[in-house]
């Protein structure tokens, strides 16, 4: 399974992200946004798609750019796309009733992170 997710990073370095609803699987841990692709659609499409469903925030292709990936030998095995945006984009609204905030990477690290999230953000720091 194929999964992509944004590291969007304001003026200020700091870096977005949300918090997975209660129930669902990391449910409580923070994430950077995203979702799964749907089959035949393209990866940036389909991040392109979550980005607006979830922060209501309207991206163009041209903005992101491809970053690291993580994979879980999990069955199926999921692999995780994260891209990176540094333009300004305008205030993000949680239309998923989700927690969501800007962090430095310091911040970041000390949120229990979902495991790939966790390991996506060590790859900035490092
Ligand atoms: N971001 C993230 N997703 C993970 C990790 N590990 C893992 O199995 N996943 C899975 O990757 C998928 C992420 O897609 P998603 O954010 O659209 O998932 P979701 O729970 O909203 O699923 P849904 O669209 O079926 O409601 C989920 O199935 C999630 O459980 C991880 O470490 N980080």
């Amino acid at each position: 399974m194929l999964v992509v997710a944004l590291a969007l990073f304001d003026q200020e370095g700091r870096v977005l992200l949300q918090q997975r609803p209660p129930g669902k699987h990391h449910g409580g841990m923070w994430e950077f946004p995203g979702g799964k692709v749907e089959v035949s659609e393209k990866p940036v499409k389909a991040l392109i798609r979550e980005i607006a469903e979830e922060l209501g925030l309207e991206l163009d292709a041209a903005m992101l750019e491809p970053a690291f990936f993580a994979e879980e030998g999990t069955d199926p095995a999921i692999v995780l796309n994260l891209y990176t945006s540094r333009q300004p984009v305008g205030e993000p609204r949680a239309l998923e009733g989700q927690d969501w905030g800007w962090f430095s990477l310091a911040q970041a690290a000390a949120l229990p992170l979902a495991p790939m999230d966790r390991k996506l953000l060590s790859r900035f720091a490092g």
